[in-house]
């Protein structure tokens, strides 16, 4: 639970909003149920209802993007309320509502829920509050939603660009492995529904320990850089290449069949073989590769693709091994 709520902010922005509700509302629920004042209890509790409601569905389903949208109607809705019952005084809590639809829902949705809400206040033309009333309150809720959007778009644009700095290996700029598992997963179920061929191939290079050991780390890493662009100047659009780690690549290749895996696979080993370079000499590499099959998981095509590149360095290095 701790985990949940630690990890998906949404989530626990919805949970500490319910909490609040129900701490905060509760008691003037019963209070009114209690006086007799049967409307404004139906409305506490109607409010509550909602909230709980909303709470249930995103812990359950865990679809925190429609419940933080409903969560900010429910908010909105509750304040519009709030302002009916109290009047002049009830417009401040609009405030608070008003810059909680940007925690919850996209700042997009978030403005057009404001709008819609100010929109509503106008149209419902309360008699509690004079025209006066109104504009100041649209003002000041304007900027404020201004001041929100603008923070909510920055926070979601360095969002986006963290997101895409996770996926990517630093020295060499490829995807790294934590996006290699992702698309090995997608790869398996475009196969499963769609019947996609794939073929996966683990390129290892050869006693780079010692090229590192004889011309230093900064040597080693340039020819990690070679080999990126030579792999990227040789491969498809549509193909996919990752770092997997240390001295090691992993490229996809959808839509290729047996034959095509072997001709890429083939070129590829001809072309790092004449053009991979360190001071000392050509660099190679060993090579698994394989096919994607019916009922493979993620980890057993990598498995036997990691396999094949095993026997390759068995059979003692600058090998093509094709499972
Ligand atoms: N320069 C550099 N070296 C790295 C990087 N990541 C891992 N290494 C080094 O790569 C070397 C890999 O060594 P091994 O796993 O023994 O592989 P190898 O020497 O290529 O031997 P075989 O694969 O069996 O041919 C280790 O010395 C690592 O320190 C990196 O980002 N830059």
């Amino acid at each position: 639970m701790f985990y949940r709520l630690r990890n998906d902010f949404r989530l626990s922005v919805i949970s500490l909003l319910s909490l609040c509700a129900f701490v905060g509302i509760t008691p003037f629920a019963l209070y009114r149920f209690w006086q007799g004042n049967m409307l404004a209890a139906l409305v506490d509790s109607l409010i509550l209802f909602s909230i709980l409601s909303v709470l249930t569905y995103a812990w359950f389903s865990g679809d925190t993007k429609r419940s933080g949208f409903l969560m900010a109607l429910v908010v909105s809705a509750g304040g519009l309320t709030i302002v009916n019952l109290l009047g002049l005084v009830g417009l401040f809590w609009l405030y608070p509502c008003f810059i909680t639809g940007f925690f919850l829902t996209s700042s997009r949705m978030a403005v057009l829920i404001n709008g819609i809400t100010l929109l509503a206040l106008f149209v419902l033309k309360l008699d509690s509050l004079s025209l006066e009333h109104l504009i100041s309150f649209a003002t000041t809720a304007l900027v404020v939603s201004a001041c929100a959007y603008i923070f909510a778009l920055r926070n979601e644009s360095q969002h986006r660009r963290l997101a895409h700095i996770a996926t990517l290996d630093p020295l060499t700029g490829v995807k790294n492995r934590r996006a290699m598992e992702e698309e090995l997963s997608r790869a398996v179920a475009n196969f499963e529904r769609h019947q996609l061929s794939c073929a996966l191939v683990i390129l290892d290079l050869d006693h780079f320990k010692a090229i590192n050991d004889n011309h230093g780390h900064g040597v080693g890493d340039s020819v990690l850089n070679q080999c990126v662009q030579i792999l990227g100047e040789n491969i498809r659009k549509s193909d996919r290449l990752f770092r997997f780690g240390g001295e090691e690549f992993v490229l996809l290749l959808p839509g290729v069949d047996r034959q095509g895996m072997h001709s890429v696979v083939d070129n590829l080993y001809q072309v790092v073989r004449s053009e991979l370079k360190c001071p000392s000499g050509p660099v190679t590499a060993s090579y698994g590769a394989t096919l994607l099959q019916a009922g493979d998981t993620a980890d057993s095509w990598m498995e036997r693709a990691d396999t094949a590149l095993y026997q390759a360095k068995q059979n003692g290095r600058d090998k093509v091994v094709l499972s």
